[in-house]
């Protein structure tokens, strides 16, 4: 094939490659112009019927045009949750009159670069208003600025699929009259990141934040006579990096992250587990109201009192009123050795009869007990078609 063939055929692609994203633009007005009618009728927003329908459809549309099953259903799955999200996204924004605000003023961990920022980035740009991003070294610290009406929104991770709970966090929400307002999963990809002409067996020093150690531990003892030198984030970690400017040293961070200070990765997937995700919750001075048509989580805060089988009876009511549990978590309560508070989030909205019922009842038989939040859940469940695997065969 001639150079010349090859440009002419790469010019084809990238025209189809617009159109493709001229047409996703399209289908985004449609279901944005479906999640009004849902307001205005009631309808929930999540319809899996609709959506097998629609896959089965799409499978065997793929198919004639000789395209695999799979890779079909795998992007579908991509455009429905997006959609599915920007609805959900729509319908709080509603139900919430006079909350949206022309500037969204969001205090996260780190800088530009660091996985707060990509997580801030992403779960704003669903929402309608600016977005002005405070950068803070410390989870006090963000806590503060929106207590103290300096920032209207944190974003906090609160867990990890590899390093687990992120216990300053929980400490902090034990001391703040801040709500929960939403949450949302970010894929977390550590990859090595230098400057330029660096190659991977010259790198000496690695800068990290220590949860990003923790997460790439078997890679790190793999790795050997390497120092590592913990940072308050993972943006920390990339300015030094860029600032030393030497071919011996390495952040560990997000590909995307490093290339906003003109870093390169030179190993990508260093996580112990591969399916590596963090969530982060969302916090604000005030709460919102989630509408009944979007699927809510609660997120609750209580200590029991000191007898055998106080928890057991905290928890029994959740399974009497028939709410799943999604979370439990147990901290130090400061100050009271050996005491315990309980974190525990569940599947349900404020406003359900069975959730105020269980509210009621919490009350009644814990020593201490806060609704932390109600908001709405960002855990988009692919729907399953059951014939994909009959049709791929
Ligand atoms: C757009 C709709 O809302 C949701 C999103 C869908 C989609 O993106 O195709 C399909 C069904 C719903 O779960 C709809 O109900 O039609």
């Amino acid at each position: 094939m001639s150079t010349q063939e090859l440009q002419q055929l790469r010019e084809k692609i990238t025209a189809l490659d617009s159109e493709l994203l001229s047409l996703l633009a399209q289908r985004q007005q449609f279901t944005n112009s479906v999640a009004e009618t849902k307001i205005r009728n009631h309808i929930p927003v999540r319809d899996h019927t609709r959506e097998e329908q629609l896959l089965i459809r799409l499978i065997k549309k793929g198919q004639e045009y000789g395209l695999d099953p799979h890779y079909v259903t795998q992007i579908f799955h991509v455009i429905i949750e997006d959609s599915v999200l920007n609805q959900q996204a729509l319908l709080a924004d509603r139900a919430n009159p006079g909350s949206s605000l022309p500037l969204n003023r969001v205090a996260f961990l780190g800088d530009r670069g660091s996985y707060s920022y990509l997580a801030t980035q992403k779960y704003f740009s669903r929402r309608p208003g600016e977005l002005m991003e405070i950068g803070c070294k410390s989870f006090s610290e963000i806590i503060k600025k929106v207590e103290t009406n300096e920032a209207d929104y944190a974003v906090l991770p609160i867990e990890n699929t590899s390093s687990g709970s992120i216990n300053e966090v929980y400490d902090q929400l034990q001391h703040t009259s801040l709500s929960v307002i939403g949450e949302l999963t970010h894929p977390i990809k550590h990859a090595m990141l230098v400057g330029a002409d660096t190659e991977l067996s010259h790198i000496r020093t690695l800068y990290a934040h220590p949860q990003v150690f923790a997460q790439c531990s078997h890679f790190l003892a793999e790795l050997g006579n390497v120092e590592v030198k913990p940072c308050d984030s993972t943006s920390a970690a990339m300015i030094t990096v860029n600032e030393l400017a030497s071919k011996s040293v390495a952040a560990i961070g997000s590909e995307a992250g490093g290339a906003l200070y003109g870093l390169t990765a030179i190993k990508s997937n260093l996580a112990n587990q591969k399916e590596n995700h963090s969530r982060f919750i969302v916090v604000a001075r005030n709460a919102v109201k989630v509408p009944l048509q979007v699927p809510a989580k609660t997120a609750l805060v209580m200590s029991t009192v000191q007898k055998p089988g106080a928890l057991v009876e905290a928890l029994l009511v959740l399974k009497n009123n028939n709410i799943n549990m999604t979370k439990l978590e147990s901290r130090p309560i400061t100050g009271n050795p050996w005491e315990e508070m309980f974190y525990i989030d569940v599947e349900g909205n404020v406003q359900d009869g069975p959730m105020q019922q269980a509210l009621e009842e919490l009350q009644a038989t814990t020593r201490y007990f806060k609704v932390l939040g109600c908001y709405p859940s960002e855990e988009i469940s692919p729907t399953k078609v059951a014939a994909v695997n009959a049709l791929a065969d």
